[in-house]
């Protein structure tokens, strides 16, 4: 494919490119000016540096093949008896760990080879050589930019080359400022800061030591060390090293062959396949994620042991009256054995009892027969802000302390099953307890906290809880249902519910309720609740689905 002749050809005609460099494409972008005839020969010089390119691999430089670089390595150390690995790298352009790693192939047959560690100096471009190298320096893209015709210093120094390509280009005498002008004093220059970078890139040693020290001077290469390999022959050297083999096959044990066979050394220290096991439920995944999102955001787990729980902690200490709809059967599975629920703290029972019979702390209360008998029954708890009451009470007990707390756990609802209801499910629980604390601290804990699980698409809407004032529910957009979905409540405790607990008057907490199975469902795209339970869960549904994959 090479055609030296032909390339030759081309760079008389297009002098511009210097040696045989390899221009890029932002080569054309970072030059300031193009010649009308650069313009007209630059699509068909696109062409040519593909030419180029081989014609600098096959002519100027020897790339090895690495398919059986250690035999080739045996080959060449049988010629030359020692060699350093970052010359030989060097000089078969090869990537230096690939020959290191050939050589540590090559240890493992005992006796072949000898190895020293040595550590060797080596000059690397910096990322601003890279660029200059790539590019060209700053003065020569100065001396190109004021062309023939001459600039404007103005607009030089808007350039990002322009202000230390305007100092060197004045330094070597290449151009020359009149009243804010500048013209060309040299009629051709050469960017030799450009060449040596270039030489130096690949290794040449054809720089000279001044040049090596102002270029270091200019910041762009400096000196690293690497560590490298000499290598000679060991004991046993060969060059034809017995083929081994990996794997001790039936057939080989059958025929009696291994006898004659060398077996690879074991690699105790190489990593085993993974098996595919077991994944994470795609519900349980979501839920490790509301975790790190809480702890992330400084929250900190509450404890959730209890499903059965009294209708004290359940209902009566949010305040909850005891005529409420939601404490009726419909709504709430009771349980029977053991039916009720006997040690309750004493006073704050007494506290709970009268906010509701006949109200306190600034309430009117609800104003009616409040019965002992109602609040002992033992139901399965139907939130969790069961557990929120109790941590806040303890709060209380403890003193108060500025707190953020979480829970995630089962929760149940004598609910009819369909699409997006189930009888049992989780509850994302959250309260911060605070002074100052308002509804706009909690619309902005909501954005963040969705924001990270990658649901942007929210809306708020005003609803009531007993114990909470203001409250509000949280929708998000479910792609695939096409509709508004609810995934959580929300809202400021009432002082009816945190006065009694013995928190101080001027702490607000504010509390949130989520679904952990709604958000599950919108980010893997599942569209029926009850796929997320049981053996139904269809995987191909949750891998393959396009709103997000599922990472196994
Ligand atoms: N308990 C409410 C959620 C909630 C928690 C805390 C404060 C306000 C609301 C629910 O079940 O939906």
């Amino acid at each position: 494919m090479t055609d030296p002749d032909r390339l030759n050809q081309i760079l008389q005609d297009q002098p511009y490119i210097e040696g045989f460099v390899q221009p890029s494409a932002a080569d054309f972008s970072a030059r300031a000016s193009i010649t009308e005839k650069e313009l007209k020969g630059r699509e068909h010089l696109e062409r040519w540096f593909q030419h180029l390119s081989s014609f600098e691999m096959t002519a100027e430089t020897d790339v090895r093949s690495t398919e059986n670089l250690p035999q080739q390595i045996l080959d060449f150390l049988q010629e030359s008896n020692e060699f350093n690995s970052i010359q030989l790298a060097q000089q078969w352009n090869l990537d230096h760990q690939k020959v290191i790693g050939a050589i540590k192939s090559l240890l493992a047959n005992e006796g072949v080879l000898t190895t020293k560690d040595v550590t060797e100096k080596r000059l690397e471009l910096t990322n601003e050589g890279v660029q200059f190298a790539n590019e060209g320096s700053p003065e020569y893209l100065v001396f190109e930019f004021v062309g023939t015709d001459g600039a404007a210093q103005a607009d030089i120094q808007k350039k990002p080359f322009g202000k230390i390509g305007m100092a060197k280009a004045m330094q070597f005498k290449w151009v020359s400022v009149d009243k804010g002008r500048v013209v060309r004093q040299a009629t051709e220059v050469t960017d030799s800061t450009r060449k040596q970078l270039e030489s130096l890139r690949i290794g040449s040693s054809d720089v000279s030591e001044n040049e090596k020290k102002e270029l270091k001077k200019r910041k762009l290469i400096s000196e690293v060390n690497i560590k490298a390999l000499v290598v000679s022959k060991g004991t046993s050297f060969t060059t034809s090293l017995a083929k081994q083999e990996a794997d001790l096959t039936p057939e080989m044990i059958a025929s009696g062959s291994w006898k004659d066979m060398q077996f690879k050394k074991y690699n105790f220290d190489s990593l085993g396949v993974v098996p595919s096991s077991g994944h994470l439920h795609p519900l349980m995944k979501v839920r490790s994620e509301f975790r790190q999102i809480f702890f992330s955001m400084g929250f900190s787990e509450m404890a959730t042991n209890r499903y059965v729980e009294s209708s004290f902690w359940n209902f009566d200490a949010l305040f909850q009256p005891q005529q409420h709809p939601a404490r009726d059967a419909h709504d709430t599975f009771f349980v029977s054995d053991p039916a009720i629920s006997t040690k309750f703290p004493e006073d704050y029972l007494e506290r709970v009892k009268t906010v509701h019979s006949k109200g306190g702390y600034g309430s009117a209360g609800y104003n009616y027969d409040w019965k002992i008998e109602e609040a002992q029954k033992n139901v399965l708890r139907t939130h969790t802000t069961a557990v929120s009451a109790r941590q806040l009470y303890q709060l209380a007990q403890e003193g108060f302390r500025p707190s953020k707390l979480f829970s995630i756990d089962r929760v149940f609802r004598n609910e009819t099953l369909d699409a997006t209801h189930l009888a049992e499910f989780h509850q994302v629980e959250g309260v911060i307890a605070e002074k100052n604390l308002s509804l706009a601290h909690l619309i902005g804990i909501f954005t963040e906290f969705f924001k990270k699980l990658g649901i942007t698409n929210l809306r708020f809407k005003p609803t009531y809880n007993p114990y909470t004032e203001p409250s509000m529910e949280i929708f998000a957009y479910h792609q695939g249902l096409t509709k508004w979905v609810e995934i959580g409540n929300s809202g400021m405790f009432r002082p009816e519910m945190l006065l009694p607990m013995g928190l101080p008057a001027d702490v607000n907490v504010a509390g949130y309720g989520l679904s952990l199975e709604r958000p599950t469902m919108i980010k893997y795209g599942i569209n029926n609740i009850r796929d997320l339970f049981g053996s139904k869960i269809d995987l191909n549904v949750v891998y393959n689905n396009p709103i997000c994959r599922l990472d196994k």
